[in-house]
């Protein structure tokens, strides 16, 4: 469902700016540094998971002044929700990963369903390493058993967040700043 203007307008206007643009910029110089001592040599395929990744990706990869190749994936699990369901997988990687180091971006590890999945898919396909780095680790014990990202930007309260790459009903992915919903 589409929302109209004036109620996507009030959402961000009365949700809680729990992390700013510089924030969020520094965070991401932070996992860059990490990334480049860690990768620089491995000649990775870097992996974006559509679609909240996208943002994250957008400013992380010019931060990667190293080899690395490009593509994506694209796995959902929440659609226009604020609780996961089944995981439905619209793109799967398209090219071998077969003895590479894989890299895998998205915005958010939450419940770490989605990253559960991809971390099988990849490991099946013959991924030689993979990593993960995700902008935000979201603080809960509801976490699937084994699932932890390497590179993680932000440790974020557990609330319904949204911004950079994150989506409330669909909206408000296009922001750098992450928001929390007003009373949820
Ligand atoms: O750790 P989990 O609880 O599995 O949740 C994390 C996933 O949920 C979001 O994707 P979503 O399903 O909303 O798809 P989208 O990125 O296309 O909106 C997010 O981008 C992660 O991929
Ligand atoms: O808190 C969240 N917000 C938006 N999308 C999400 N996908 C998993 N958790 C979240």
């Amino acid at each position: 469902m589409t929302l109209e203007l004036p109620e996507a307008q009030t959402i961000i206007d009365n949700s809680d700016c729990l992390h700013s643009e510089a924030e969020v910029l520094a965070a991401l110089d932070r996992m860059a540094v990490e990334m480049t001592a860690d990768l620089q040599y491995a000649n990775p395929i870097v992996y974006t998971v559509m679609n909240g990744g996208l943002i994250v990706s957008g400013h992380l990869l010019p931060r990667l002044r190293f080899p690395l190749e490009v593509s994506y994936m694209h796995a959902t699990r929440y659609r226009k929700e604020t609780s996961g369901g089944v995981l439905d997988w619209k793109v799967k990687p398209q090219e071998s990963m077969k003895g590479r180091v894989v890299v895998i971006v998205d915005d958010i590890l939450d419940e770490g369903h989605t990253l559960a999945a991809i971390l099988e898919y990849c490991r099946e396909q013959g991924a030689k390493e993979v990593r993960v780095a995700v902008l935000i680790d979201k603080k809960h014990d509801r976490k699937a058993v084994g699932v932890t990202a390497d590179y993680v930007g932000l440790q974020v309260e557990d609330r319904f967040l949204f911004g950079c790459g994150m989506d409330y009903q669909g909206y408000w992915r296009n922001t750098l700043a992450i928001y929390a919903v007003h009373g949820m």
